[in-house]
């Protein structure tokens, strides 16, 4: 749910203005209806502007409620300097709303107020028409759930546990950067923390937890990298994760991992796991996005992931192309959200489909990987990289894929079999797709989310760059 504040401009002739308070107060009710009739909070300025100082008076008013989006309506013809003063006392973003009515100048409105705020650079975003028209108020709901997804940002803070790992400068971002464009801060936390704070979970917990993942999951010890004690080893990495971020206040995270903790101490793909997930084996939750090998800027791209679609984010290494299938195995050193197995709510059925198998080679400290394929359905994927020191978003659509089991298998043990896939048709063609791309990781959620993923870019001052169909 979006806080939004709405605004109606009008002419400012006096006797104009007295005339069309009807008219404008009835497009404003259907425009602030029609926005709580889903869900959002709509505060709307006691009086409608028409002088200078209404406009100054009635958008500070708007802006002490700190709406996520405010919305100016023009339902007739407005005074363009009222838009410009308005938007000077509204400090997020902006959205110009104009009714089509060949009877009142509510688009010309528009036009001249959206001008005047290019020519001072100040961004906003626009929409016309009937507000009862589905696509209208998609447009408009787009728009909401950016402004959401923007001010959910910040404020917030990103916990980095441990530093760079093996050398990945696309992991690594600018704290400064990050805080002017996103307004998100950076707790740094060394990995000695999650190894101190191993020891505090109290026994029992880990027992019942261990328990949980045995009975509900498929759990493949060997012996050797995949003992109970290990097993528990990790569960007791997500209890210290959990008092971090808690103590902490963080809102998101990463944890490097590699090569420390998964040489020396064990893994970190349970913790990892089960933060992103909507549950543990104490029950439901909110998720936590955690990014492996500690990558800034893809916790952040799975942080806004969440804020649009409040689902459990994937983090995977794009990891093989099958060309013989036009299909990608997306696939992480260890973990995905166990979430994504069945897409259920009830976890029961996602860990049936979940094996956590003995680490591989890479990981001498051992540890259970947690190994599941993706359930088949469309997704957005979207990654945040920088060219030049500038952010952009990549973005495009794609569909996980499943095929009968032995293909399955097959395709998967061309790559590390223990590990998580999502063997994904992505909507651009491989080689375009190979050239652009600016990371060896990328995100993705279930669903539909390039409109917002632009308006989002938009209100942050970041390029978006639409691959395939998402191409604008
Ligand atoms: C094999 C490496 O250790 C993996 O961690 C590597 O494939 C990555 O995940 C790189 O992002």
């Amino acid at each position: 749910m979006a806080r939004i504040g709405l605004l109606s401009i009008s002419d400012g002739r006096d006797f104009v203005a007295r005339d069309l308070v009807d008219h404008i107060t009835s497009a404003t009710t259907a425009l602030a209806e029609a926005l709580r009739k889903d869900g959002h909070e709509v505060i709307v300025a006691p009086e409608i502007v028409w002088t200078n100082e209404l406009a100054t008076s009635q958008a500070r008013l708007l802006a002490d409620r700190r709406p996520d989006l405010t919305i100016f309506n023009y339902a007739v013809w407005a005074f363009p300097h009222f838009t410009m003063l308005a938007a000077e006392a509204t400090p997020g973003p902006l959205l110009l709303m104009a009714n089509i009515d060949p009877a009142q100048p509510g688009m010309v409105g528009m036009l001249a107020g959206g001008g005047g705020l290019d020519q001072i650079g100040r961004v906003h975003a626009r929409a016309w028409g009937d507000i009862e028209d589905p696509a209208v108020r998609s447009r408009v709901l787009t728009e909401v759930r950016a402004a959401g997804a923007v001010r959910g940002l910040r404020g917030s803070t990103f916990g980095r546990i441990g530093g760079r790992p093996m050398g990945m400068y696309t992991a690594v971002a600018n704290t400064d950067q990050w805080m002017r464009t996103f307004g998100v801060d950076v707790e740094e936390i060394d990995q000695w923390e999650v190894v101190r704070r191993s020891e505090n979970a109290s026994q029992t917990r880990v027992t019942e937890a261990r328990e949980w993942l045995e009975t509900k999951g498929n759990v493949h010890y060997d012996g050797k990298r995949l003992t109970p004690e290990l097993l528990e080893r990790q569960i007791r990495t997500y209890y210290a994760m959990r008092e971090l971020i808690d103590e902490w206040n963080l809102d998101f995270s990463g944890i490097k991992g590699q090569p420390e903790l998964t040489t020396h101490f064990c893994t970190m793909d349970i913790a990892e796991s089960f933060l992103n997930d909507p549950y543990d084996w104490e029950g439901p939750k909110e998720t936590h996005v955690c990014a492996t090998e500690a990558d800034m800027d893809g916790a952040l791209s799975m942080q806004i992931l969440k804020l649009l679609s409040g689902d459990p984010v994937l983090f995977a290494d794009v990891r093989h192309y099958h060309a013989d299938k036009d299909v990608w195995d997306l696939c992480n050193s260890g973990q995905h959200a166990t979430w994504y197995a069945a897409r259920s709510d009830d976890p029961a059925e996602n860990l049936a489909k979940t094996h956590f198998y003995p680490e591989v080679f890479f990981f001498p400290a051992g540890g259970a990987s947690v190994h599941h394929l993706a359930a088949p359905g469309a997704a957005t994927f979207a990654r945040l990289t920088r060219r030049d020191g500038h952010y952009r978003m990549h973005v495009m659509r794609g569909e996980f894929e499943l095929y009968d089991d032995a293909t399955n298998e097959a395709m998967a043990r061309q790559s590390t079999f223990e590990w998580p896939h999502a063997f994904t048709r992505l909507h651009v063609p491989a080689t375009e797709f190979l050239a652009r791309f600016g990371s060896n990781h990328i995100h993705a959620v279930p669903g539909d989310y390039v409109a917002e993923l632009e308006a989002v870019c938009k209100q942050l001052g970041v390029e978006f760059e639409g691959f395939g169909d998402a191409a604008n």
